[in-house]
């Protein structure tokens, strides 16, 4: 009997425009929810969006409530089940960066809520993603999450957010070039199920990017739109694949690992993106157009641009491997001598 059983679960309102924050009530209606909203955020995003939000479900008779987390931890995911648990929150609305949004998600999951995703940045692709990714101790997880029914991706916030949050989420696109090439490795190797349909759709994700990465200028308004497509790609990427491996291999273990050594030197999105001209350089690839993309886009291509010494960069790279069970080029490891090969050979130090 033939007993294959998948399920996709991908956004029923994708809302991507300038101004279309104050249409956030209108597209969450549409969903049916029922009960009180409780707004997600951290403080930035609180006052750059999520009052607004706020405000626009108390006009409309919904009496929202509003918690902020500070990190993306279990314990805020905890902070958050007990801030829905006390008002009886019918569905959470995740309003920020990847954290914020990271940590709405996976309360909602656990409380069985529905999730409503409204980034302020274009700087990372768990916007749309079904995942949720969290530290703890010497490893990160990658965990279910909620995946969100609407997004509002109000594309005048987002352009005028810090323009080192979009080339993140650049970054962060073109890091689907190496995880790609992971994923199959491992499927290779390892017999880890692999998604063509998935794969095809994150790569081409990056292909799109880096063919505009001339256009993707700041302060252009339509730049944080195509930012903001690609980054709901491949995050419907995850979502079919019901994995973060279509957005997140080496490059990512290495960003991970970072984030424990030296926590908060750079965003997540620069970091991945040093980290996948050297895993694309592993691959044997085209680590040179890996690189050329980062740098026409203006994200960050050496350790010292990240703000990161050399020692630490390497030392990242070597222990990457450890930080959670998944099968990349790093393999069992990397020697000492062999990272210092790979970081000065493509110039990241
Ligand atoms: N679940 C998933 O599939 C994915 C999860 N992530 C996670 O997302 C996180 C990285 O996301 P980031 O957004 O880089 O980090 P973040 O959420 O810490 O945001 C970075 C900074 O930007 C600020 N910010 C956000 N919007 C702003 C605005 N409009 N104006 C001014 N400042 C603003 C925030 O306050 C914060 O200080 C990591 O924890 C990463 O693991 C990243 C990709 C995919
Ligand atoms: O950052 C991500 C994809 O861009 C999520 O990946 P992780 O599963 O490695 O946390
Ligand atoms: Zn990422």
């Amino acid at each position: 009997m033939f007993d294959k059983t998948t399920w996709i679960r991908l956004p029923r309102n994708v809302v991507v425009g300038h101004g279309v924050l104050d249409q956030t009530v209108e597209a969450v209606s549409e969903l049916h929810l029922h009960g009180r909203p409780l707004v997600v955020t951290s403080p930035t995003p609180r006052r750059v969006a999520a009052d607004r939000v706020a405000a626009d479900f108390e006009d409309a008779g919904e009496d929202p409530a509003v918690v902020e987390i500070e990190t993306a931890s279990f314990e805020a995911v905890q902070e958050v089940i007990a801030a829905a648990e006390e008002i009886d929150a019918g569905y959470l609305v995740g309003v920020g960066g990847g954290k914020a949004i990271d940590i709405a998600k996976m309360a909602s999951h656990d409380i069985g809520r529905g999730f409503v995703s409204v980034p302020t940045a274009a700087s990372h692709d768990g916007i749309v993603s079904g995942r949720g990714s969290v530290p703890e101790g010497d490893t990160r997880h990658s965990v279910a999450a909620e995946p969100p029914l609407a997004v509002i991706a109000d594309t005048e916030i987002l352009a005028d957010a810090p323009w080192e949050l979009t080339t993140a989420g650049c970054a962060d696109i073109i890091s689907n070039y190496t995880a790609i090439k992971d994923w199959r490795l491992a499927n290779r190797l390892q017999n880890v199920e692999y998604h063509h349909y998935a794969a095809a759709l994150a790569e081409m994700t990056a292909e799109m990017l880096v063919e505009e990465a001339d256009s993707i200028k700041q302060g252009l308004e339509e730049s944080a739109w195509a930012v903001v497509k690609a980054l709901v790609s491949s995050g419907v990427a995850m979502s079919i694949a019901d994995s973060s491996r279509p957005a997140s291999g080496a490059e990512h273990l290495f960003s991970h690992q970072l984030d424990r050594m030296v926590p908060d030197a750079a965003l997540h999105g620069h970091q991945v993106g040093v980290g996948t001209i050297v895993a694309e350089y592993l691959h044997g690839g085209n680590w040179r157009g890996v690189r050329d993309a980062l740098s026409t886009i203006g994200a960050p291509t050496t350790a010292e641009e990240l703000g990161i010494d050399e020692e630490t960069v390497v030392a990242a790279l070597t222990s990457a491997h450890e930080i959670r069970d998944r099968y990349t080029i790093l393999g069992n490891g990397m020697s000492e001598a062999a990272a210092y090969e790979a970081v000065e050979t493509t110039g990241v130090i």
